[in-house]
C-alpha cells in the first residue's frame, strides 16, 4: 500500500516499550508534541457535547423490527469479533522483541508493527500498531502477519471477510440513500484493497503533551472501526473544537474516507479525527479501511450530477494526500473541491 497517510515508518525500541509500560517514566522528548498537535493546543468540547458520529447499530439500521435477531442473523458475528479482539490484546501484551519479529522496515512496505506515522518535526504518536493488508487476497503479505499468538491469522483472517462483506451491505443501503444502481457503488470498492490496522494506545501521566494519533481524516473510501475495550480518546474536529466520541458498546464506528466523500460527490463527508491518550487505561481499537476508486480514479459516480472535485488518479491522490495531511493539517480533497 503506497501511501495512507505515512510518511515514515519507526520501529519500537526497548526504552519506547519501558516508557509505554510505566507511565511514571519520563516522557521521551521525541514523544512530546509542541508543535500545535499535542490535546493542550485544541479546544475540547465541553461534557455533554459528546459528537454523535455515524455510529451504526448495524441490528437497527438492517432491520428496525428485530434488533437482536439481527445482530446475530444479519451483523457481524459476535464469536468472530471476540477472536479478533482477544488476538489483538494477546498480540500487544507480548514482549516487545516477539512483537518486533513482524517490525516494520523503515524503506519497505507499510505494512507490520511499529509507529506507523512520524510528523515531519519527526514526532512520534503515542502508540504502537501493527498493519497488514487483509484484501486482496493475493495481496497478502503474510511475513507481517504474527504467527504469535496462534490464533492471530485465523482471527484476522475472518474479521477481515466479516468486514468486506459488512462494507457491501453498507454500501447497498448507502446506494440507496443515494438514489443510485447498488452495482454502482459496489463496483467501485469490490476487489480493492482491506488494510487492516489495530493500536494501542498506553497511558501516559501527562496525556497533553502527547497525541495517540495526530488529527487527520483517512484517505481510503470507508473506515470501520471497533473499540476492543471501552476506553475513551477519540475525538472528532467539529466548529473548531474536538469532540470526543463514546460509541455505544457493541457498535462499530463507521468513518466516511475522503475517497467515499469524492465518490458521493460530497454527499457524504469525511471528518478530522485524533486519539487522546488515557491518564489510566490503554485504548485498544481494530480499524479496518475499505479502499475504492472507479478504473484506477478518484472521482465523482458520474450518476451524481455535475462533479464537485476534480478527477485524481489513485497514484497521486495518495502521493498529495500524505504530503497535505502532514504539511498542514488539513483535508487534502478541499484542493480538489471546484
Ligand atoms: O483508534 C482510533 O480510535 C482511531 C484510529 C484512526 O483514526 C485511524 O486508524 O485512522
Ligand atoms: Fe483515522
Amino acid at each position: 500500500m503506497e501511501g495512507f497517510k505515512v510518511i515514515n515508518r519507526d520501529i519500537i525500541t526497548e526504552a519506547t516499550a519501558m516508557a509505554f509500560a510505566d507511565p511514571h517514566l519520563q516522557i521521551p522528548d521525541r514523544y512530546i508534541r509542541a508543535d500545535g498537535i499535542s490535546p493542550a493546543a485544541g479546544v475540547v468540547a465541553g461534557d455533554g457535547e459528546n459528537l454523535e458520529l455515524p455510529v451504526v447499530d448495524m441490528a437497527r439500521l438492517l432491520d428496525p423490527e428485530h434488533r437482536e435477531a439481527e445482530l446475530i442473523n444479519h451483523g457481524v458475528d459476535e464469536a468472530v469479533i471476540q477472536k479478533m479482539k482477544d488476538s489483538t490484546v494477546n498480540f500487544f501484551e507480548l514482549p516487545l522483541e516477539d512483537k518486533n519479529a513482524v517490525a516494520v522496515r523503515p524503506g519497505g512496505t507499510d505494512e507490520g508493527f511499529g509507529h506507523h506515522f512520524r510528523s515531519s518535526a519527526g514526532k512520534l504518536d503515542w502508540a504502537e500498531n501493527l498493519i497488514v493488508e487483509t484484501q486482496p487476497f493475493q495481496q497478502r503479505n503474510l511475513e507481517f502477519w504474527p504467527s504469535n499468538p496462534p490464533t492471530f491469522r485465523d482471527s484476522i483472517d475472518k474479521y477481515a471477510m466479516e468486514m468486506s462483506n459488512l462494507t457491501m451491505r453498507l454500501l447497498r443501503l448507502m446506494a440507496s440513500d443515494l438514489g443510485v444502481e447498488h452495482e454502482t457503488l459496489l463496483a467501485a470498492f469490490r476487489g480493492k484493497r482491506q488494510i487492516t490496522a489495530l493500536h494501542h494506545y498506553p497511558p501516559c501521566h501527562h496525556p497533553e503533551k502527547v497525541i495517540g494519533i495526530t488529527p487527520h481524516s483517512d484517505g481510503f473510501g470507508l473506515t470501520l472501526l471497533l473499540q476492543v475495550n471501552d476506553t475513551p480518546g477519540l475525538q472528532v474536529s467539529k466548529d473548531g473544537r474536538w469532540h470526543p466520541v463514546r460509541p455505544l458498546p457493541g457498535a462499530l464506528i463507521i468513518n466516511v474516507g475522503e475517497t467515499l466523500e469524492v465518490l458521493t460527490n460530497g454527499h457524504y463527508k469525511s471528518v478530522f479525527h485524533r486519539v487522546v491518550v488515557d491518564t489510566k487505561r490503554s485504548r485498544v481499537t481494530i480499524v479496518v479501511f475499505q479502499d475504492a476508486c472507479i478504473d484506477g480514479v478518484v472521482k465523482p459516480l458520474p450518476e451524481l450530477g455535475e462533479p464537485r472535485y476534480h478527477a485524481i488518479g489513485k497514484s497521486e491522490y495518495f502521493k498529495d494526500h500524505i504530503t497535505e495531511v502532514v504539511g498542514q493539517g488539513e483535508r487534502f480533497i478541499d484542493t480538489l473541491k471546484k
